[in-house]
């Protein structure tokens, strides 16, 4: 066989990839100078469509979870950097985001497409009924050829329940379209084994698992100063979504078109583990604990072995404030977290509970306590 006739070198679990979640950071879409760069908004959209449009490939759908909204929005507010406080990091965004969404409205309806905004907050995806309601938007979105546009809702979102980077987002939002595949595109052309921008350091091709990350140092800061977690928490991200049973790329921007065609570039992340439980995987990572319960041995046996929902009599002490329906941290005696789960009481209400039966609470308080304060359907168990 000649060269001209070697077939594609190709990755199979891409190129069979059906449901796609494609990430792209703020460096990416940016100018040098701030604002949105509409060339560069063009060619990711180029990639996508193609996508989209290929034929034999059966049908593709992707999600688009795109940062931006706080780059596109400085320079028209007249800020000449990304701000420190949340404020005005917010006022950035609500201007900026709106400039990002006309601008892939416009890029995308030039391959005749539909693009919908979708805006999420920790809070809309760790809450059961939220959770089914976004899954549901974006399964419909996707259903009418509409390209969904994910981003955070950075406007409303405290510093206590942000995602803060969307990289997580993008792992948190791949598990919950049940996608086949997460797409990472940043800047830099794939993880290296070092800064890449000291000489020496090489292009990482496959993650297999752990082990091949011993020893690779992954800084924190982009360069081009507009993105947020550097590869640490692309890395995170990948972690999540390949535990979750979804494969990842991690390349740049302008290499999504051959990242799409299952071309070997970048990193390819292969899944380390199988599809779990939905809600809790948003639990156990997009959630902020409000509060913690201190458990007692046997408690601590029943959450972590499964077994068992929370009840008051396994509860010594209660700390912080939190609302019924909250995610609060479960901690073993000696202090450490051992689980997260969603509380059924407000923190003012557990005091009277604590080591108490059900049976007694109920005769004395009415039958409404008679609750467990956690039910082991809404709870996860962190990894030590
Ligand atoms: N080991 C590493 N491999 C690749 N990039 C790294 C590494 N350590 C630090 N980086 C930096 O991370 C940056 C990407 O992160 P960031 O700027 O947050 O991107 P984005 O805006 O795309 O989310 C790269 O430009 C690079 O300078
Ligand atoms: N929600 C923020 C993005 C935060 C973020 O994760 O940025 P990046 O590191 O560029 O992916 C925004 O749109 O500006």
């Amino acid at each position: 066989m000649t060269g001209a006739e070697q077939p594609e070198e190709v990755r199979r679990e891409v190129v069979a990839a059906r449901r796609i979640v494609v990430k792209v950071g703020s460096s990416s879409l940016t100018t040098a100078g701030g604002g949105l760069d509409a060339d560069r908004v063009d060619a990711l959209v180029d990639a996508l469509a193609k996508t989209l449009a290929a034929r034999g490939a059966g049908e593709k759908e992707i999600v688009l979870v795109s940062s931006g909204a706080i780059a596109a929005g400085l320079a028209p507010l007249g800020l000449p950097r990304r701000p420190r406080d949340l404020a005005r990091q917010q006022a950035a965004a609500s201007v900026g985001q709106g400039l990002l969404v006309a601008r892939y409205t416009a890029s995308f309806a030039r391959y005749g497409r539909r693009v919908g905004q979708v805006l999420l907050t920790t809070d809309d995806t760790s809450r059961r009924a939220h959770y089914r309601n976004a899954r549901r938007t974006l399964d419909q979105l996707l259903a009418m050829g509409a390209v969904p546009v994910v981003n955070e809702n950075d406007t409303v979102a405290t510093d206590e329940i942000r995602f803060g980077d969307n990289d997580r987002l993008a792992a948190l939002v791949a598990h919950l379209v049940r996608a086949d595949l997460l797409i990472l595109l940043s800047d830099v052309d794939g993880l290296y084994d070092g800064d890449p921008s000291i000489p020496g350091t090489s292009r990482i091709a496959e993650v297999a698992g752990e082990k091949d990350l011993e020893g690779v140092s992954i800084g924190s800061a982009g360069k081009a100063g507009v993105g947020t977690g550097g590869m640490v928490t692309k890395v995170e991200a990948a972690r999540i979504a390949a535990a979750a049973g979804i494969p990842v790329v991690l390349t740049s921007a302008s290499q999504a078109a051959d990242a799409l065609r299952g071309r070997p570039t970048g990193t390819y992340f292969h899944r380390t583990g199988r599809r779990s439980a939905d809600r809790l995987l948003w639990l156990a990572h997009a959630s902020t604990p409000q509060g913690a319960l201190t458990l007692d041995e046997g408690a601590v046996r029943a959450v972590v072995e499964g077994t068992g929902s929370l009840l008051p009599a396994g509860i010594a002490a209660v700390e912080g404030e939190f609302s019924a329906g909250d995610p609060v941290e479960l901690r073993d005696p000696a202090g450490r977290a051992v689980a997260r789960g969603l509380v059924t009481y407000d923190a003012g209400e557990i005091p009277q509970l604590l080591g108490r039966s059900t049976r007694d609470l109920a005769r004395e308080l009415g039958p409404g306590y008679e609750r467990e304060v956690v039910h082991r359907d809404d709870l996860v168990v962190l990894r030590a």
